[in-house]
């Protein structure tokens, strides 16, 4: 199998990892050599505290000589699967999925790692709408069992058991929904990370507090403010319009606080600042 991801961000970075852990060729692009090598330096990372903690089977020098770094997308002539991870923008991701239709064989599947962008619509910008599909990795992508695989409306059967086939080849474990804004994941999450933002607007308690009580008090892994910054604010405020303009419902409203954070160019731990400083 050839393994194509497109961005090498957190979540692009990640997906090429596992892919290639599991044994894929893999080749990555992003626009700009120092992202690729920002990408490579985060995925080299993770594999020494992979091979660190026993849990790699090869070193961590085998698994990068499978992955090709690449800013050329006619790398992805031949493969059989390209997951695109770049920036949560449906008019970004509809263009970058014209430009793949007429590069990858015409047997190759398209998948997008969107959050919450309509599968359906990204489908038909591709050109091919029957191989076309939703495969929603979870952040960090090395650790998190779940890929949510998301049909839209023309995509095949074939298209979704081979999708299947490699999330358990990449030791995941799919599961199945249909195209909805922010699908399951996302529209049952992203209105509890929102209202935990609102909490801080209206001065509710500190952020600190927030996530001390929802760990502490629901057994959650990181509190909803931590988990936003992980996530990305950028991200974050992307999702809650999707599902905001998509669903028609002002509970899905995004916090006037987070817009002002994003503005602001507080996007959590990636730019270095968000509730919390990194
Ligand atoms: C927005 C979307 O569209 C969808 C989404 O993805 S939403 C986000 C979904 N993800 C979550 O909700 C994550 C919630 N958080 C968690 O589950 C956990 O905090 C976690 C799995 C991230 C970390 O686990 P944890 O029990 O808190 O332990 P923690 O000690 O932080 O990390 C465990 C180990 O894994 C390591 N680790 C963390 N990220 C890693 C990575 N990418 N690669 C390799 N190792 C990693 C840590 O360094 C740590 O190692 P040590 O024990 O040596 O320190
Ligand atoms: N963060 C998360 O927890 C999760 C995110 N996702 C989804 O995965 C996708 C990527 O998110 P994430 O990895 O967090 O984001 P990042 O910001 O870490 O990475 C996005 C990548 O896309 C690149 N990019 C930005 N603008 C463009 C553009 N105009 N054309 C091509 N590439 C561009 C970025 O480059 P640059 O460095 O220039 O910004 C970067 O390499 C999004 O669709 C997101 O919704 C899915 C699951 C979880």
């Amino acid at each position: 199998m050839k393994f194509g991801v497109i961005g090498a961000g957190q979540m692009g970075g990640g997906i090429a990892q596992v892919a290639a852990q599991s044994g894929f060729d893999v080749v990555v692009h992003d626009v700009k050599d120092e992202f690729l090598s920002r990408g490579r330096a985060t995925i080299e990372k993770s594999l020494a505290k992979l091979h660190e903690k026993g849990r790699l089977t090869e070193t961590p020098a085998e698994v990068l000589g499978r992955i090709k770094f690449t800013t050329d997308l006619q790398d992805f002539a031949d493969c059989d699967l390209v997951v695109e991870a770049i920036v949560e923008n449906e008019a970004i991701k509809a263009q970058l999925f014209r430009q793949l239709g007429e590069i990858v064989k015409p047997e190759g599947i398209l998948a997008s790692n969107t959050s919450s962008i309509p599968i359906t619509s990204l489908a038909t910008a591709s050109g091919r709408p029957e191989k076309f599909i939703g495969m929603h990795f979870m952040n960090p992508v090395p650790l998190m069992q779940l890929v949510e695989v998301i049909r839209g409306y023309s995509t095949s059967d074939e298209t979704a058991q081979k999708v299947t086939e490699a999330a358990r080849a990449m030791g995941k474990t799919p599961v199945e929904c249909n195209d909805y804004p922010g699908f399951v994941s996302n529209r049952i999450l992203m209105p509890m990370l929102n209202e935990a933002i609102q909490c801080v607007m209206e001065g509710v308690a500190e952020p600190e507090a927030i996530d001390q009580i929802m760990k502490l008090g629901m057994n959650h892994p990181m509190g909803p403010l931590t988990l936003a910054d992980f996530i990305g604010l950028d991200t974050c405020l992307a999702i809650m319009e999707v599902l905001h303009q998509g669903l028609g419902d002002d509970k899905y409203r995004p916090s006037p606080l987070l817009r002002k954070m994003v503005q602001a160019g507080l996007l959590g731990r990636k730019s270095g600042r968000g509730f919390y400083s990194y």
